[in-house]
């Protein structure tokens, strides 16, 4: 068996109501939180999104044109909607007996022109080591160049997948994966990915949704790492190594 860890993003769309108004999904967190307890071999890294707890604080204070005194205070706001959130996934992980524990990249990343560049990846390895399943999340981390910046759950995973040298990395988002006329694409390459209409979100996201998904799993598979996308209710399947129905994006 490859005990690799296993990188998963749970978007936004998933662990919040990210079309409504603000709200943790408690019992869908509950739900996953069974599925990935019922598998103690994992040796899991989640990452997940910021859905309405981020998004929509970010974009009230412009993070992403630049950080100054006239906005710095979106700083503490946009972090703590999200950490918010992150103490939701890690409550309701440990309520069923996971050995979760809140990462934040705030204070483990740092960005340049909204790239990030750096992450501490030591104690998230140390800590997978122990047993121990580490939950990160997109955030607000400071830029050299802008003050701050927003870096999605996306780009940390395209960082740790290759940091950590993932041995799986899946996205679990709310479609069947990328669609191209309504049909799930099941496999992108920079060569094909140029036919494919991709799109941001429908709702209120300062990431690019599916585009900037697939802007950092390319890069991803650029450095020969393929990933999975596919949608919340086949999470099972691509835990267990099974056909997901989705997208995987390679060389
Ligand atoms: N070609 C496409 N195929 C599939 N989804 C697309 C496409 N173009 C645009 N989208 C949009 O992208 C959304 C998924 O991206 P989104 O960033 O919202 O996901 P997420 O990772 O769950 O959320 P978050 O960024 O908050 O973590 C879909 O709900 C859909 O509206
Ligand atoms: C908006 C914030 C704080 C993080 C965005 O991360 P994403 O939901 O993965 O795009």
């Amino acid at each position: 068996m490859d005990n690799r860890i296993t990188l998963l993003k749970l978007g936004g769309s998933i662990v919040t109501d990210k079309a409504g108004t603000g709200g943790v999904e408690y019992a869908r967190l509950a739900t996953l939180a069974g599925v990935i307890a019922a598998r103690p071999d994992l040796r899991l890294v989640l990452v997940h999104g910021a859905g309405s707890c981020g998004h929509p604080e970010a974009k009230e204070y412009h993070i992403q044109d630049g950080v100054g005194p006239a906005n710095k205070a979106g700083i503490a706001v946009t972090h703590e909607a999200v950490a918010g959130l992150n103490r939701a996934v890690v409550a309701a992980l440990r309520a069923h007996g996971v050995d979760a524990i809140g990462v934040h990249p705030l204070a483990a990343c740092r960005a340049q022109s909204g790239q990030l560049i750096s992450c501490e990846c030591i104690p998230i390895a140390q800590l997978v080591r122990l047993g121990i399943t580490p939950v990160l999340h997109g955030d607000v981390v400071m830029d050299a160049r802008r003050g701050a910046c927003i870096i999605s759950g996306d780009q940390i995973i395209r960082y740790l997948a290759i940091a950590l040298e993932a041995g799986r990395v899946g996205l679990a988002t709310d479609v069947p994966g990328v669609l191209d006329e309504g049909a799930v694409v099941p496999e992108i390459t920079r060569d094909t990915v140029g036919r494919l209409s991709i799109g941001c979100s429908g709702n209120t996201d300062v990431t690019g949704g599916m585009k900037g998904k697939i802007t950092e799993l390319l890069a991803l598979a650029d450095a020969g790492v393929e990933s999975h996308i596919f949608h919340i209710s086949r999470i099972e399947d691509f835990l267990d190594e099974k056909d997901h129905g989705g997208t995987i994006v390679r060389r």
